[in-house]
């Protein structure tokens, strides 16, 4: 049956470089509502952490190509109550992890006049699937750095070994 006045939802962050943990947090968020709006954060608003290493267009369009989602929206550089307004949410559900305190995002969302419930996400943890995922855009860039730190200390070794063969072929 069609509901005239669906639940609309609302997940936020900053969707750089996806993982699983994201799509659990998107798929809970989705299945407390009928409408799932996720407003993506602009690198200018992201000061809490580095900038992410993608563009804002480009993570929008891989969140907004995700199966939970409906509609991916790009965040306000400096009023978030601006998407907000727009989007008019029934529920707001924040990351488990996301530093927002609940009882400021409420008093927020009442100053802007939107009627509109505050729930917290759950984790996925590695310990929840094969145990080896990487489960943050973080350590995903961590883990980049890392492997390219152990190809260019093992380039490096090739070349000491190119390096010294000929003055081992004068003995
Ligand atoms: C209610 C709410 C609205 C938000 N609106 C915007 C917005 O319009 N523009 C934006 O850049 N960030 C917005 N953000 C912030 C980010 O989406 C995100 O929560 C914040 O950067 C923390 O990101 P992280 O969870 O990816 O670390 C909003 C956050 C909340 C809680
Ligand atoms: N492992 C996870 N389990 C559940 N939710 C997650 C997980 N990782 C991220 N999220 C949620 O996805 C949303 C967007 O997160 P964000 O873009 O900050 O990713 P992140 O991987 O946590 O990034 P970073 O490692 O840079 O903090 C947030 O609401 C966050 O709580």
């Amino acid at each position: 049956m069609e509901t005239t006045n669906p639940t609309d939802v609302l997940a936020q962050g900053t969707f750089d470089l996806l993982h699983p943990g994201h799509v659990h947090y998107l798929e809970e968020a989705a299945a407390m509502g009928e409408q799932l709006h996720v407003i993506v954060a602009t690198s200018e608003s992201v000061t809490h952490k580095p900038k992410p290493i993608l563009p804002d267009e480009q993570r929008r369009t891989m969140v907004a190509a995700l199966e939970p989602v409906d509609h991916a929206h790009r965040g306000h550089p400096s009023d978030f109550s601006i998407p907000i307004r727009r989007i008019d949410p029934d529920v707001l559900v924040l990351g488990h992890d996301q530093h927002h305190d609940e009882d400021d995002v409420r008093a927020a969302l009442e100053s802007w006049g939107i009627e509109c419930e505050v729930r917290r996400a759950s984790a996925l943890t590695p310990w929840d699937g094969p145990g080896d995922e990487i489960l943050s855009s973080s350590a995903i860039k961590s883990r980049i750095l890392e492997i390219e730190g152990e190809s260019q200390a093992g380039r490096g070794i090739e070349r000491e070994r190119y390096e010294r063969r000929p003055l081992e072929h004068t003995d």
